[in-house]
């Protein structure tokens, strides 16, 4: 399913945080959505799920405008994962993921056989099974990070929408998720810090700039263009290169002139 952004502004607190941006977000793809904090990732992402409304402008999922689409549907297309994890509840992680099937369920209805299926698979997936009887609130950073992917994979929409997906990951779960999320064959769209992982996973990318969409495209064209030394102060360096010749690109700060010193006084 494709996402569309049509002349998007969004007021928060009384000013723009973001303007005017059209971006069309390709179907089947993942679309990395990177920028500096503060420059308006997770508003833009709010918007596709309906819990941010344009103050201008729209935004449709394969041509139907999100506000009018009724919120029940609008969940079973679009999962979510968010950069919070919920705390408050004493809910095992078996129980959080099954809130993910929510949107397919009538109100009150026992869990159904499906699904409990989609349950299992989703913790399988993200390697919790082992720890799906425990208090989500008693896991580390990165197995709660795990449990939320998997109630959104539990949600089973044809869009997945994550904000940091990766965070307090160690490296291995940073490039298992982000293959996993390549190889799920649905529209995806992830706030991304780490401009390597978005280099290596995604299939485009996106730039915001405070609240301007900047540059959009395929990563070895939008990473290596003076726009993100520009924008976040980094030189990009292919750097090793694997069997198949694909060469991965690292990131190093711009280097800064030397300073001049000042001559010694007598
Ligand atoms: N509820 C709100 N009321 C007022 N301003 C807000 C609100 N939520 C966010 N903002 C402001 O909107 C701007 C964009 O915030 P947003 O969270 O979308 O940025 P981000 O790119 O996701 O940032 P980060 O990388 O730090 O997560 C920021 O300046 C933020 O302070």
């Amino acid at each position: 399913m494709s996402i569309e952004f049509h002349g998007l502004r969004v007021d928060l607190g009384g000013r723009p945080v973001l303007t005017g941006v059209d971006l069309r977000i390709r179907p089947g793809r993942v679309t990395a959505l990177i920028g500096p904090n503060g420059s308006g990732k997770s508003t833009l992402l709010r918007t596709v799920f309906g819990a941010r409304r344009p103050t201008r402008g729209r935004v449709t999922i394969d041509g139907a405008d999100v506000v009018r689409i009724p919120p029940r549907q609008l969940a079973r297309t679009v999962a979510v994962m968010l950069q919070d994890a919920p705390s408050e509840f004493d809910l095992t992680v078996r129980e959080t993921v099954m809130v993910g099937r929510a949107p397919h369920q009538a109100a009150f209805a026992p869990d159904r056989a499906v699904d409990r299926l989609a349950v299992d698979r989703a913790l399988r997936t993200v390697g919790l099974q082992e720890h799906a009887e425990r208090l989500l609130r008693q896991l580390s950073g990165g197995q709660r990070q795990r449990a939320m992917l998997a109630r959104a994979l539990a949600q089973d929409g044809r869009i997945l929408v994550l904000d940091e997906p990766t965070n307090h990951l160690d490296i291995t779960h940073q490039l298992e998720i982000m293959r996993l999320v390549g190889g799920l064959g649905i529209t995806v769209v992830a706030a991304l810090h780490d401009l390597a992982l978005a280099a290596d996973f995604c299939d485009d990318v996106a730039v915001l700039h405070e609240g301007r969409l900047r540059a959009f495209g395929p990563p070895s064209e939008i990473l290596c263009a003076p726009l993100v030394r520009e924008v976040f102060g980094v030189d990009p360096r292919p750097s090793t290169e694997d069997a198949s010749g694909h060469r991965f690109l690292r990131f190093r700060p711009v280097a800064e002139p030397a300073p001049t010193r000042a001559p010694a006084h007598e």
